[in-house]
């Protein structure tokens, strides 16, 4: 399915969210369980013309739905898991539940933004859960391009127009957030709030290991990952890649198993591979989209590695102009 844009108040923040996106934690659909897999979603597709990416119309000061130039033929995509959140800390089941980070939490989500404080970032993708966007906002605050994250909303016309803003030139300023529940953890179902070495204990380690890692396998009144990738997968898809395809660098600041389902798509793992991949939280990943394939390439350690920059002029370029601009 294509991007749907509204184009009623377009130079708006609060306009461009996609309107499949609006933050609601109990979406009908995650509750229509199970989900049929969508068909093909694991092969990487070019942009559809009918797709109206967001950033594209974002920084639009017409009205006009037109195509703007593609910026480059290359793009940086980083993929966070939140940093450690209250209910991490007391090893419970979290899944939808709405938990804050922990200190701790929050010194991670800081460590982040500064491993990624001069990888270029046009636009930031965060589930509708406030430890995910914590972890994003507190990254970006290390940022070396000093712009502001502006959460956009769409969940009433209100919010929309009040939320507008009149200044072409502090919208150059501000980096776009956009929340969407599809990229929210997976649903844990009756695990939710429970203590996983109890669970363990009650119904043995490898029921509970077969429930938290297996493709196929949900827990109880739960989703699957599988079920998780069905919208986590065709949102980054539809909404996402679109972005990336037009030389767009983007942050997605989410949880453990939506980000296994979206990297199963990306490194193109097996149902099978994918129960050994593991993400600590608070650590970024840092993928190249070019030619419409997506290269991994590990997790940036920050500003004065060389590695990171020497994987493409266009990084090594935009971290010497921060260093102009600063010096
Ligand atoms: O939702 C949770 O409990 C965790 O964030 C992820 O859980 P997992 O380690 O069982 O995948």
């Amino acid at each position: 399915m294509a991007t749907v844009v509204s184009h009623q108040l377009i130079g708006s923040f609060a306009s461009h969210i996609p309107s499949n996106s609006k933050p609601s934690l109990f979406p009908k659909e995650s509750m229509n369980l199970p989900i049929k897999f969508r068909q093909n979603r694991f092969k990487i597709e070019a942009t559809t013309a009918s797709q109206t990416p967001v950033l594209e119309t974002l920084l639009s000061p017409s009205k006009t739905t037109t195509p703007s130039k593609k910026k480059s033929n290359e793009a940086s995509l980083i993929l966070i898991r939140h940093g450690e959140s209250l209910w991490n800390e007391k090893n419970l089941f979290t899944g939808c539940v709405d938990v804050p980070l922990t200190e701790k939490g929050v010194a991670e989500a800081i460590q982040a933004g500064k491993r990624i404080s001069t990888i270029p970032v046009d636009l930031i993708f965060t589930s509708s859960l406030i430890r995910a966007q914590m972890t994003a906002m507190l990254a970006m605050t290390q940022h070396r391009c000093k712009k502001v994250p502006i959460i956009l909303h769409d969940e009433s016309e209100k919010a929309q127009t009040w939320s507008h803003v009149f200044s072409e030139e502090t919208r150059k300023q501000s980096i776009p957030v956009i929340a969407a529940w599809q990229l929210n953890e997976r649903m844990y179902g009756e695990l939710q709030g429970l203590n996983k070495e109890e669970t363990a204990e009650r119904y043995g380690t490898q029921q509970v290991h077969e429930w938290r890692r297996s493709y196929h396998i949900p827990p109880p009144k739960g989703e699957s990952l599988e079920m998780c990738a069905e919208r986590a997968v065709a949102y980054f898809e539809d909404n996402i890649q679109p972005e990336l395809a037009l030389g767009n660098n983007v942050l997605i600041a989410a949880h453990g198993n939506s980000l296994r389902s979206i990297i199963m798509y990306l490194d193109k793992l097996t149902s099978q591979e994918v129960t050994s991949l593991e993400l600590s939280t608070g650590l970024p990943l840092l993928y190249i989209f070019k030619d419409r394939k997506f290269m991994r390439r590990g997790s940036p350690v920050g500003p004065t590695e060389a590695g990171v920059y020497a994987y493409t002029k266009r990084l090594a370029q935009y971290r010497q102009k921060l260093d102009e601009t600063l010096n």
